[in-house]
Formats: structure tokens, C-alpha cells, sequence
């Protein structure tokens, strides 16, 4: 049997730990109908003979259900009872002897841990690949971690099927989202359910979702501006003009207009956990742009949250400091920034007043920007993107990553309408992050997004007014 890659969705891999009185081909029966896709036979403690007997019992059930049965490590025993094939690690038997024992028929399955593993695995005619461990496990006490990102970087860059392994349950499941994986390989969380075929069906689901999905997903964690131009409103025409999904949390209210904010209404830390809680746990975003954000508590619940559910691709726009250079935040809250939300930013998106502030360095021309950058950059351990403008240069941004510099030059737009500039853009970095751009080409975009937008020549209320956030909605008349 050839591998269809539709097979990997879901892979029960078996443990007789937790057979409580029951058979082995009982509990993968029950995993079969609840929706498992493929099945492994995986016992570290039986005699040869006792685990051909297994096997044997688990291939009747398999079979009967057209379900493919690979045997975990032994060969020899995927030889002898001509199972569909075998999973092989590190430091079993090598891949080209395997495949010289069990010929082309058979699915060969290997372990890699990190991409040389996986490019010399799919170099050498494995079937597919097991990735793992990507969350810490019970199940196996020599597993190795991996990271969310080597498992993207090798789904993108090794062209074989690939299962993520280790630790996966209902809830992390869903951190798979915008990684273009084929399917997860499961222990405890169908073995160890007391309603295996519950487990496994809700589980399917959640994967069958995830592996499908076309549609990047990202959060906006800000404040709403009632008069749509910055916050929460501008973040999400962003990200809808920019093809993403967005969703949002609502840090704060407040009444503003293009003159100017007339009264904010804080939003409970408790209930902006509870907005996290129900994005992250249903539609699971894969990038978050995280605004203006005042209050102590609420800083403090949204780094817990944020690390409760390992988000990704991270960008925040540091808002403390109006162009006119008066602080917006209190020091306490600009210090609790610092401490619990910026180490875990992808990317922070200061202006010149605000770098000044993070930094404690004057900034008066561009040298004095690369100065900042670097100060900010090196000491929350993420990437920053400086933005000009404030009369140092016209629209010049200075992205300072890995101890490398990049400027994006920006067109000069006459508008003096550019209310949510700040909003925009890092919400446009965040939706092109979410569209797997690297953040060079994120950068890249959103400048090239927020150039339209500001040359749109939106003329709205009495104020500083709005950008036309819908421009390239125009293109489609
Ligand atoms: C699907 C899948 N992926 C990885 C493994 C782990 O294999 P290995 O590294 O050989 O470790 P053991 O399972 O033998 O302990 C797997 N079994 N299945
Ligand atoms: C069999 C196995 N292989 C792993 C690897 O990292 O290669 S982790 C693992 C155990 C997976 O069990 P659970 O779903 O209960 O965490
Ligand atoms: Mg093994």
C-alpha cells in the first residue's frame, strides 16, 4: 500500500498503559470509529512474541475498517505480518535498509527532529515525516523538543507528508493553524480519554479544519476608537483590506473623534482574558498586533494569555507617546510593558518619541535612530521597526533585526490626514506576518498599503481625519 497523505489526518498511535482491563484492538476499534485515519502499533514493553500477537489482533480491526496499520520500530515484524509499514526513528534501523527489507511497497515513516534529519529522510525515500516533540509529553521520556517554527520551516521547505507528535491535546491542537502539516500523531490524548472515540472525533475535527484552512487569521488586542479611524476599528479594515481574517479584544473604549479623545472606559482585565480565551481556543490566530494598552492589570493578563497559548508573529506598536511628545501611559504601565510584553514581541513598531522613552536616548537625526533601534532591539530580545518622520527624515523606517539594519524609504504623501497611522501599520505588518510574509516583506507591504491609504486623500471630519483604510477595494469596480 502506497501512502495517501489523506491517511495522516489523524494517527492513533497505541500505548497499552491504558488498556484498564480492555483489549488493544478494542481501544484502536473505538479510535477507528471516532475518525482515526491511520493507526500505529507502538508497545516498548512486550516480547517479540506478545507484540506480533498484538498486532496481529489490531491489523484484523484495521483491515476491517480499511485503515492503515504501521508498526512502530520493528521490521522484521511489519515483514512477517505484512502490516501497511513501519515507523522508524533516529536510532532504529536505518531508512535505505528498511526500505531494502520491506521493498516500495510498504509506508516508511521517520522521526526528525530538526531539517538536516528531514531533508536526508525524504532524500532517502521516506514515506513521510514525524515531527516532534512539539509539546512536552508524558508519553515518551526521551523525546526530544522541537520547535513550532523548525516544524513550519520544514513543512515549508521538505516536500513529503508531515505529522506533528508529542504532547498534542483539544486545546494545542489548534496552534497548528497556518502550519501547512498533513496531520497529528496522537498517544494520550485518544488512548488516555475516557471516550476514545469522543476524542478522537472532536479531534478530527479540529485537524480536519486546520490542515484545510486557506484563510491567514489574526488578532487585533487594542482599543476601540468610536470614530473608526485608529484602535480596534482601524486594525480590523486593515486586516480585511489586507485578506486576512481578523478578530478582535477590546483592551478599551473610548469616545474620540478626528479632534480628539473625549473619555475612555477601561475594559476589567478579567474580561479581556476572557476575549483571549475564546479566540484563542476556537479560531486560533496566527498573528497578533497588540495597540494601545493603559492599564497594569490588563498588560499583565494578555502577556499571561499570550504565553498560556504560545502565541506567534506578535507585533506591538508601543503606544505611550502622542506625536505632540506628552505621555499617554503612566510610568508604572510603561514599566510593566517592558517587563512582560515586550520580550514576548516579534517585532515592536516605536515612533521617534516613544524609541526615545524605551531607549533613554535623545534621537535628533538617523545615525541617533540606528542607536535606539539597536538599544531596544538587543535589550527585549525582538526585532524593531523605528519609524521616522517627527522631523528627523520624511517617511524613512529603520528596521533593526538580528544585529542587521534595513531601511524602507517611504513615499512623502501631502496628507495631513493621518490619524490611525500608527494602528495601520502594525496591523498590516501583523496581517502580511499572518500571510507567512518574513517580516522584511511584511514591513515592505504595510508601508506600501499605508502609502495607498494616505494617498487615497480621504477628507473626514474636523480634525486630523482618517485614511481611506478600503482603497484597493476600488480596484476590484
Ligand atoms: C508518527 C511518529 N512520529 C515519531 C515517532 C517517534 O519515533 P522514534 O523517534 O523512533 O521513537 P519511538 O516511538 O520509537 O520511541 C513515532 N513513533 N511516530
Ligand atoms: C511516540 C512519540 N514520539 C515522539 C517524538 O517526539 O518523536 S513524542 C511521542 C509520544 C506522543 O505521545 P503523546 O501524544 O501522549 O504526547
Ligand atoms: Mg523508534
Amino acid at each position: 500500500m502506497k501512502l495517501d497523505k489523506k491517511d495522516l489526518l489523524l494517527y492513533g498511535v497505541t500505548d497499552s498503559h491504558y488498556l484498564n482491563g480492555r483489549k488493544l484492538c478494542e481501544l484502536v476499534e473505538e479510535a477507528i470509529l471516532g475518525g482515526a485515519t491511520m493507526i500505529q502499533i507502538r508497545e516498548k514493553e512486550m516480547s517479540h512474541e506478545e507484540f506480533k500477537q498484538e498486532a496481529l489482533e489490531v491489523q484484523e480491526v484495521c483491515q476491517k475498517y480499511h485503515v492503515p496499520l504501521l508498526i512502530n520500530d520493528d521490521v522484521k515484524l511489519c515483514k512477517e505480518i505484512d502490516a501497511d509499514g513501519v515507523h522508524i526513528g533516529q536510532d532504529d534501523l536505518d531508512l535505505k535498509e528498511t526500505r531494502k527489507l520491506l521493498g516500495e511497497d510498504k509506508i516508511i515513516g521517520v522521526s526528525a527532529h530538526n531539517m538536516k534529519e528531514a531533508k536526508k529522510a525524504y532524500e532517502d525515500g521516506a514515506d513521510y515525516l514525524g515531527v516532534g516533540a512539539i509539546f512536552s509529553t508524558q508519553t515518551k521520556n526521551d523525546a526530544q523538543d522541537v520547535s513550532m517554527n523548525t516544524l513550519n520551516e520544514i513543512c515549508q521547505k521538505v516536500d513529503i507528508p508531515v505529522v506533528a507528535i508529542g504532547g498534542i491535546n483539544q486545546v494545542n491542537v489548534l496552534e497548528f493553524m497556518g502550519i501547512n502539516l498533513d496531520g497529528v500523531a496522537i498517544v494520550s490524548s485518544i488512548f488516555g480519554s475516557e471516550d476514545i472515540q469522543k476524542a478522537s472525533s472532536l479531534l478530527k475535527d479540529k485537524i480536519q479544519r486546520i490542515v484545510s484552512n486557506k484563510m491567514p487569521t489574526c488578532l487585533t488586542i487594542a482599543g476601540s476608537d468610536s470614530s473608526g479611524g485608529a484602535g480596534i476599528q482601524a486594525d480590523l479594515k486593515t486586516m480585511l483590506a489586507n485578506r486576512v481574517y481578523a478578530m478582535s479584544v477590546i483592551a478599551a473604549l473610548t469616545a474620540q473623534n478626528t479632534t480628539g479623545v473625549d473619555a475612555i472606559y477601561d475594559v476589567d482585565a478579567s474580561f479581556v482574558a476572557s476575549q483571549m480565551d475564546s479566540v484563542f481556543t476556537d479560531i486560533y490566530p496566527m498573528a497578533v498586533k497588540i495597540g494601545m494598552v493603559s492599564q497594569k492589570e490588563v498588560i499583565l493578563a494578555i502577556s499571561e494569555k499570550l504565553k498560556q497559548y504560545h502565541a506567534r508573529n506578535i507585533v506591538v506598536d508601543p503606544v505611550m507617546v502622542a506625536t505632540s511628545g506628552a505621555k499617554l501611559i503612566s510610568d508604572e504601565a510603561i514599566d510593566t510593558l517592558k517587563e512582560n510584553l515586550f520580550p514576548l514581541a516579534t517585532v515592536l513598531t516605536p515612533n521617534i518619541p516613544e524609541a526615545e522613552v524605551l531607549s533613554g536616548l535623545k534621537i535628533n537625526n538617523e545615525k541617533e535612530m540606528l542607536e535606539a533601534a539597536k538599544y531596544i532591539g538587543d535589550h527585549y530580545h525582538c526585532a524593531v521597526l523605528l519609524k521616522g518622520g517627527h522631523q528627523i527624515n520624511d517617511a524613512n523606517d529603520l528596521l533593526y533585526k538580528e544585529e542587521k539594519y534595513q531601511w524602507f524609504k517611504g513615499k512623502r504623501i501631502n496628507n495631513n490626514n493621518t490619524h490611525g497611522t500608527g494602528c495601520t501599520l502594525s496591523s498590516a505588518i501583523a496581517s502580511y506576518l499572518a500571510r507567512g510574509e518574513n517580516l522584511e516583506n511584511a514591513v515592505k507591504k504595510a508601508k506600501d498599503y499605508i502609502s495607498g491609504a494616505l494617498a487615497a486623500m480621504l477628507d473626514l471630519g474636523q480634525g486630523q481625519g482618517p485614511m481611506d483604510h478600503g482603497y484597493v477595494l476600488d480596484k476590484k469596480d
